[in-house]
């Protein structure tokens, strides 16, 4: 490779500093890429790929236009890349040999301040950890709102559980990570950077937090600060949590429940949020996908929630009202972002002044409901003064760009209004001088018109300037047209100089006063965001309160015993996207001795949508929201597990089946008694024996040790004898009628076990050709007379396996079941057996 040429010499040493961002340098009026760069750029934007110095050493090569890169570094960011933007810190014209040129900003998608498809709804999250003395340390910020949060735990579980909640769009770890574990963060977040090196630096907002977590911080707000290259007032103080605070779900239990995403669009349509979410701003909207995704565990704060649900629901007249002065609030938050980051405009002002408006109408009818609950939303308060300062400072509807004037009131600013005094009068001045000079040339058709290269100039048709005599007019020549003459007169260039110069100081004016206006509003920043985050709870609590009203749910309680009882409960979804009145609600009722539900039914009858059903009141309840039950008495669960359906975790490099048992571990070993258990058909993805005991030595194992809240569905209709040995197990089942060979779905769950599973009429249902279905019919039957025979056999190879036994028990079995083992001395236990061995004889 020949020598570079100095810009490239540039180009290089630049880009070695930011080797893993596309580097955008600035040339002219153009973003240049080069070499691997530039390749995958114009692979990614579609953009065409050229060569610079074609002859030597061609050098890949692609660009974009400064003026229009936006669009283009959006759609890079959203795709997982990192974008480094080297400006030209010179003016070209000024300078002699190469311009000096330096990166502003390296824009990544954990750190990326606007963006047009950004969701705002939703958070855009950087994460951190590290780990310490086997201790993880982990940190996230959303650097569009200010929120930083922390905490620590000890185990990789809840490392996967914290990192698949908060769902970063960047993840900064210390060093590299052990490839299982990258590996399993990839799946989540593409973007994962690995920073080597550890600078200390003293951040204000870290204080109160350990040595440790000061450090998980430093990596993430060092890279937040490095990348933007600016201060960040607008970075909140940092709230230590800890993850135990909350209900614990993992990645599969919120998949399985869809909560946020849906299972088959991977949408929010059809979720708990789109469901739950009738909020009227994007805070409110974010918070609630918070709350989702951490319901509460302490008493005291759902009730705080429920009770201020409640005065929502019952006053359904300040309900109406504090729904339309939300409507008219923006995302304070974000706005405030954008002033402390400092791309904020003065359209964003406008909307901040209007949203603050608001804020005395809502803290008015926030003290109309005279409850504790509502206490805490007694600091609301009226911002006055940048009321005030946003209102006399700003036009109503000034233009996007800061740039180009227009943004401030008349009235404002003295300067700037001579300004705009002397280029308005000018104008006019311009306008009196056509009629002027009509009158002295006679020509009607002459015209004072201006354009960027000539300025103002009068203009004479070809056909009117022979009638007059220009030189006595003071006219000097400027322009032949081909029909026209243009002229100057001195007295119109020196008018011209006042106005242009007028406007130009006027528009530079407008900017500086900008300036100092953001910086008047960047003081605000804390109480605005204080302000930002009780609305955007009031929004959640008025969004419970009006979908409670309009889906008729009710106040849930909560028992100190655990019990479990759902009158008349409704999967709050399924039942929305149907008819409310096809929608057939069920009881549940489960405590301290009966905490198993064994659940048959065929396929298709709704057995997964109850055990989902079940799992999502009790989130809602504890969110602090109603349920859609007639009754609901809840305790208060500390975990959710559950395992439904086949995951397709193939990625992993791990089989379904090894999925569904790892799953199922992750309940044995972590559930309580506090817990819910969730399991469809476990064990349907082996052979029938293997699963089915699977199946029975997992329900035996909770009801020994666990004894979670459990639901489990199954087709092994030889489950359903567990009952007679299970105290704490209770059969139900889903009940459906068979009429005239048809399968009819009733919803509703009974007690009791069923012994068919209908599978063939339910494949009915679809376009299965006739002759599987027929073929299929013949070949159950088959089984079924054979069923007896097989049975045998297995019990012959599994003589310990009690459930084929299908006769009663022997006097012998009696006897030894009926020995109390808790209660029995030594020489008692060696009487009842020489006893038995005796009847045996
Ligand atoms: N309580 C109900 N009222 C009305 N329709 C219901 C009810 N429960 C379920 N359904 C309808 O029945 C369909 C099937 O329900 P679900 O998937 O829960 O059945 P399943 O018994 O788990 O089936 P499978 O054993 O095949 O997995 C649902 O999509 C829903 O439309």
């Amino acid at each position: 490779m020949s020598k570079p040429t100095p810009m490239m010499a540039q180009y290089l040493k630049i880009k070695s500093q930011y080797q893993d961002t596309l580097l955008f340098f600035r040339l002219g009026d153009f973003y240049e890429m080069f070499y691997d760069d530039a390749v995958e750029a114009s692979r990614v934007l579609e953009i065409t790929l050229t060569r610079r110095d074609a002859k030597k050493d061609p050098i890949p090569m692609c660009g974009v236009p400064y003026h229009s890169a936006s669009g283009y570094i959006e759609k890079l960011i959203s795709k997982g890349y990192k974008v480094a933007i080297c400006e030209q810190m010179e003016d070209p014209t000024q300078t002699k040999g190469m311009v000096r040129r330096e990166v502003v900003q390296v824009i990544t998608p954990g750190t990326v301040m606007e963006q047009k498809g950004m969701d705002e709804k939703a958070n855009n999250y950087i994460l951190s950890f590290i780990k310490e003395d086997g201790e993880f340390h982990l940190s996230y910020c959303d650097v569009t709102t200010g929120e930083l949060k922390v905490t620590s735990f000890d185990d990789e579980t809840t490392l996967m559980n914290e990192i698949t909640t908060i769902y970063p769009n960047e993840i900064i770890v210390n060093k590299i990570l052990p490839d299982n574990l990258y590996k399993q963060i990839q799946l989540i977040t593409e973007t994962i950077t690995v920073v080597d090196s550890y600078e200390e630096r003293e951040y204000e907002v870290v204080t109160g937090t350990s040595q440790s977590q000061k450090r998980s911080l430093n990596y993430l707000l060092n890279y937040i600060h490095d990348n933007g290259k600016r201060e960040m007032p607008h970075i909140e103080e940092v709230v230590v949590y800890r993850a135990l605070d909350y209900m614990k779900m993992d990645f599969y239990a919120k998949r399985n429940l869809e909560l946020t995403e849906s299972i088959r669009l991977k949408s929010k349509k059809g979720t708990l949020l789109w469901l739950m979410d009738d909020t009227k701003t994007p805070m409110g909207a974010r918070r609630l996908k918070q709350w989702i995704d951490r319901p509460l565990i302490k008493l005291r704060d759902i009730e705080q929630r429920l009770d201020a649900v409640e005065q929502l629901v019952n006053g359904f007249i300040e309900r109406d009202e504090l729904r339309s002065y939300l409507n008219m609030v923006y995302d304070i938050e974000r706005l405030v972002g954008r002033v402390s980051y400092g791309n904020v405009n003065a359209k964003d002002l406008v909307q901040l002044n209007y949203s603050i408006k608001q804020i005395p109408y809502i803290k008015e009818i926030i003290e109309r409901l005279d409850s504790h609950s509502i206490d805490r939303f007694k600091a609301l308060e009226p911002l006055k003064d940048l009321e005030q300062l946003l209102e006399d400072s700003l036009v109503e509807d000034p233009p996007l760009s800061v740039k180009e004037g227009g943004i401030f009131k008349k009235g404002y600013h003295e300067a700037l209004d001579q300004y705009k005094e002397a280029s308005t009068n000018g104008k006019q001045w311009i306008a009196e001088l056509q009629l002027k000079e009509r009158e002295r040339t006679g020509v009607k058709s002459l015209k004072v018109s201006f354009n960027k290269v000539f300025g103002y100039y009068i203009e004479i048709t070809k056909a009117n300037v022979n009638n007059i005599d220009t030189d006595a007019l003071g006219y000097q020549r400027k322009q032949t047209l081909s029909n026209a003459e243009r002229y100057i007169t001195e007295e119109l260039k020196e008018k011209e100089s006042i106005i242009l110069g007028a406007e130009d100081k006027a528009i530079e004016l407008e900017y500086q006063l900008f300036l100092e206006l953001r910086q008047e509003v960047k003081a605000y920043t804390e109480k605005l965001q204080a302000q930002a985050k009780l609305l955007s709870e009031i929004d959640c609590l008025q969004s419970f309160a009006e979908i409670a009203q309009k889906y008729h749910y009710t106040r849930p309680i909560f028992s100190e015993d655990k019990t479990l009882s759902l009158k008349s409960s409704r999967h709050p979804v399924v039942e929305r996207v149907m008819d409310h009145n096809d929608y057939v609600p069920n009881d549940c009722y489960l405590d301290k001795e009966g905490f198993i539900y064994l659940i048959t039914g065929p396929n298709m009858s709704g057995k997964s949508t109850y055990m989902r059903q079940i799992a999502i009141i009790s989130i809602m309840a504890q969110m602090g929201a109603y349920v859609p039950a007639d009754y609901a008495q809840l305790p208060i669960f500390d975990q959710i597990f559950t395992r439904i359906g086949a995951a397709d975790d193939l990625v992993s490099g791990k089989s379904t089946f090894m999925v569904e048992m790892l799953e199922a571990e992750k309940a044995m070993v972590g559930a309580t008694e506090d817990s819910l258990i969730i399991f469809d058909e476990i064990g349907r993805g082996t052979s029938t024996f293997d699963g089915l005991a699977l199946a029975q030595s997992m329900i035996e194992y909770v009801h020994h040790h666990t004894k979670a809240k459990t639901l489990f569905s199954t087709h092994y209709h030889e489950l359903t004898h567990l009952d007679e040995t299970l105290s704490g197990l209770k059969n139900i089942h889903v009940a459906a009628q068979e009429y005239q060979g048809e399968l009819i779905f009733l919803h509703k769950v009974k007690e009791g076990a069923v012994d068919q599973s209908y599978g063939i009429h339910v494949a009915k249902l679809t376009d299965l050709p006739d002759e599987i279905i027929e073929r299929a019919h013949a070949i159950l039957q088959e089984l079924e007379s054979n069923t007896k025979t097989e049975r045998e056999v297995e019990k012959f190879n599994q003589p310990s396996f009690q459930l084929f036994e299908e006769q009663s028990p022997s006097e012998i079995e009696k006897k030894i079941k009926s020995i109390d083992l808790m209660n029995i001395t030594p020489i008692e236990a060696l009487t009842k057996l020489q006893e038995i061995q005796n009847q045996l004889k």
